[in-house]
């Protein structure tokens, strides 16, 4: 069953540019999938329209049953306590400890005094203790944010996404800014807490070679229009051509090395 569906979608930022061109597609519960296409191609501006924190020019998005684009304040509030998000750059607060900025998860739950308060139940914390164990910060609990690896900071964003209880997590190349080492440890997590807690994920991604590794289903994005959709067995020479144009020379060796073996 289609849990997100994007239909003839399209952003303009501005006349000059046009972000996303008429993107249709669907993606099942509990599916992996990745994005990829060159810079600029339109991964981030999807994955923002997606949940409401960009509009879209045109198209509708439908998630969960409901028109993304026809809610209204409180609706697209509840709405985004279902969809987790993680960034490139963690998005924490650094001066806060581990266990604060993952309770921060729940503040779509809460009325605004609440959450300025920083009034949590018991069973919200029991929750965020247990999920910061399964990510294996248990360590770093009280740690300020500041003093954490990326790869940390990266697992505290997981963390901060689980605690929301969501139905999907958008993540905006959620290794980019880590080494080979920390970038395994997070793809795992993600592919571990989609198969799982049957969470749906959408990951954007720049390496060709992590997407064939970890997803159910590969998008391919170029110049804001949608050149492939399929899985990874299907991510031919031929496709990445399509995607990255003359920039794919390198990917294309890496596709050798899945081959190989
Ligand atoms: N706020 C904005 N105002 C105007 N144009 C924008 C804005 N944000 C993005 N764009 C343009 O929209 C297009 C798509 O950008 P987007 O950031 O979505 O691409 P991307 O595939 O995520 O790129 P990258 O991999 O470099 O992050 C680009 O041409 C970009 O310059």
């Amino acid at each position: 069953m289609a849990l997100l569906e994007l239909r003839n979608v399209t952003k303009c930022y501005n006349s000059a540019s046009t972000a996303l061109s008429d993107v249709s597609f669907s993606v099942r519960e509990g599916e992996f999938v990745s994005v990829i296409g060159p810079s600029g191609a339109g991964k981030s501006t999807m994955l923002r329209c997606i949940n409401r924190m960009i509009e879209v020019t045109g198209g509708e998005i439908y998630f969960d049953g409901v028109i993304v684009s026809k809610l209204n304040k409180r609706d697209l509030r509840k709405l985004r306590t279902k969809i987790g998000m993680i960034f490139q750059h963690y998005n924490l607060v650094d001066r806060l400890t581990v266990i604060e900025n993952v309770l921060h998860g729940r503040l779509g739950y809460k009325s605004t005094l609440a959450g300025v308060l920083g009034r949590y139940s018991q069973e919200e914390k029991g929750q965020a203790f247990r999920i910061i164990k399964f990510l294996g910060l248990n360590e770093q609990v009280y740690s300020r944010c500041d003093q954490l690896s990326g790869g940390q900071k990266q697992r505290v964003g997981i963390a901060r996404a689980l605690v929301q209880n969501p139905k999907m997590i958008l993540c905006d190349e959620p290794i980019a800014s880590l080494d080979p080492n920390a970038s395994k440890i997070i793809m795992d997590h993600l592919r571990n807490v989609s198969t799982g807690m049957g969470i749906t994920m959408i990951v954007n991604l720049h390496q060709v070679n992590v997407a064939l590794k970890y997803s159910d289903r590969i998008i391919g994005v170029n110049k804001g229009k949608v050149v492939f959709d399929g899985s990874p067995a299907e991510l031919t020479p031929e496709r990445i051509y399509d995607i990255y144009g003359s920039e794919s020379g390198d990917l294309i060796v890496d596709l050798g090395e899945r081959n190989a073996s």
